[in-house]
């Protein structure tokens, strides 16, 4: 009986001869079945092969999948799934599950913690079988001594990183020629090489944004940095691309009405006031259908770093693949943790960005707010320095954009409509200016040839 077993396994001796903590296991499984809140953290810490019991790993697996569907994860739930790949008997049936919750009502705890033990048993384990296998290699005389040393190494660091033996370090010569063969199609025009900024002189500057690339907008309030971010993520919905908004400021309404006014060309005050013509409506209809028609999704009920990235998760473990994850903005999100210091507790999310995009394959964009340092400036233009909470910021962004308009400041002037991308870091590439036409009442910012908005 898997209750038994994990009771007998929960002295610290038969943690130690098994190196696993069978209570914490059923603490996570039992937190996650209990509250699909839990889960959102737990799959930050453990992954699918991180618990020892083999049952424990199946019923893991089941709540997540569970939880990835948002279906119910309760016992009663995932008993219908273990049942449905006829592994419920193996894994105690239903008391087994209901017990585990009611552990947790008996004991409650922080299921991170927990999720923290089992992780710390996992890499254990790993990291013995690693020194198991290394030891076992040493004896074979047919590999010099030097490779056996190496791949016990490399072994050993992956264990150790909680990585699977499938990630991490790789020689060059074992991805160059897949690497090559990419190259060629690119150059060949086969693979478009970046994903297209949906605005011309930038593709040309940038290159397009690439998967794992983090990505700031920066401008004062009100400079259009939503605007710009969200043009990034249309341009690459349009093309069919999966992406994702986790807006913390605007409601999914008022960013859909930002979509519609932009591809239906119809005045966003339209929409504020509620004055809308018979016209407006039409257009609104043709644009509805042209959205309707891109892997374009909303969430404007994340607004912590955790819920953010989890949602990220969920939806890569959904749909496959992110490609452009637009996260609006830096300094609207809250955090659980604690921080002595507003920069380093910002500069914490920057760098998480940069590592889930990274692991996530996606493009990450995320606007941030530039100090007041411009507007004492004769010329008001901003600079790298003005980025707000910024250290950290600036180190992990790959491209900065500076957002400038000279009629935030006077409308009547000459360059009123025009809207400066200041690319004041890039990390591949070189930096330089490109100008834009602003068509904030169309909740856009357009090259001057326009052909990008012609959505038909
Ligand atoms: N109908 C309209 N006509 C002209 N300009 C408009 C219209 N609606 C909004 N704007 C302008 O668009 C800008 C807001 O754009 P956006 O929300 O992208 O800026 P932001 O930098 O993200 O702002 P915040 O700092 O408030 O998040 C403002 O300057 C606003 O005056």
């Amino acid at each position: 009986m898997p209750s038994r077993v994990a009771d007998d396994l929960a002295t610290t001796e038969a943690q130690q001869q098994h190196m696993a903590d069978l209570a914490a296991e059923r603490a996570v499984l039992g937190a996650m079945m209990m509250n699909p809140r839990a889960c959102d953290d737990v799959v930050e810490v453990v992954t699918e092969l991180d618990m020892f019991l083999p049952i424990h790993n199946d019923i893991f697996t089941a709540i997540l999948g569970q939880w990835s569907a948002e279906e119910p994860t309760s016992p009663i739930a995932v008993a219908r799934v273990l049942d449905e790949g006829k592994q419920l008997e193996r894994c105690g049936g239903l008391p087994y599950l209901t017990k585990l919750t009611e552990d947790v009502l008996r004991n409650p705890g922080s299921p991170v913690f927990y999720a923290r033990i089992v992780k710390d048993w996992s890499r254990r384990r790993k990291a013995h079988e690693s020194l198991l296998r290394g030891a076992y290699h040493t004896r074979d005389l047919s590999r010099p001594v030097d490779a056996v040393v190496d791949a016990a190494q490399r072994d050993l660091a992956d264990a150790a990183s909680g990585l699977t033996l499938a990630d991490g370090v790789e020689r060059v010569s074992e991805f160059s020629d897949d690497e090559m063969a990419y190259l060629e199609r690119v150059a060949a025009g086969d693979v478009p090489h970046g994903i297209t900024t949906g605005l011309g002189q930038l593709d040309k500057l940038l290159g397009g944004f690439l998967p794992g690339q983090l990505i700031i907008p920066a401008g004062r309030p009100g400079m259009g940095k939503s605007t710009a971010g969200l043009g990034f993520a249309v341009a690459a919905a349009r093309r069919g691309l999966p992406v994702l908004v986790n807006t913390l400021e605007m409601s999914k309404r008022e960013l859909w009405w930002r979509l519609l006014s932009r591809v239906g060309e119809i005045n966003l005050n339209a929409f504020t006031t509620g004055r809308l013509t018979e016209d407006d409506l039409t257009r609104a209809r043709e644009a509805k259908k042209i959205v309707d028609g891109w892997p374009l999704h909303l969430d404007d009920q994340s607004r912590t770093i955790e819920a953010i990235r989890a949602s990220a998760r969920r939806f890569h473990q959904r749909q496959g693949a992110l490609a452009i994850w637009f996260v609006d903005y830096l300094q609207r999100i809250r955090s659980s943790a604690k921080f002595d210091r507003r920069d380093l507790e910002v500069g914490s999310w920057a760098r998480e960005f940069k590592t889930l995009g990274g692991e996530l394959g996606a493009a990450v964009v995320v606007p941030s707010q530039l100090n007041r340092e411009a507007e004492k400036r004769s010329d008001k233009r901003p600079q790298l320095s003005d980025m707000r909470d910024s250290g950290e910021i600036e180190q992990e962004a790959d491209v900065v954009i500076l957002l400038h308009r000279d009629d935030y400041y006077d409308s009547e002037c000459e360059r009123a409509g025009e809207a400066d991308y200041i690319i004041a870091k890039h990390r591949n590439g070189p930096m330089d200016t490109v100008t834009v036409a602003a068509q904030l009442h169309f909740a856009r910012f357009t090259d001057w040839t326009n052909e990008e908005d012609d959505y038909r």
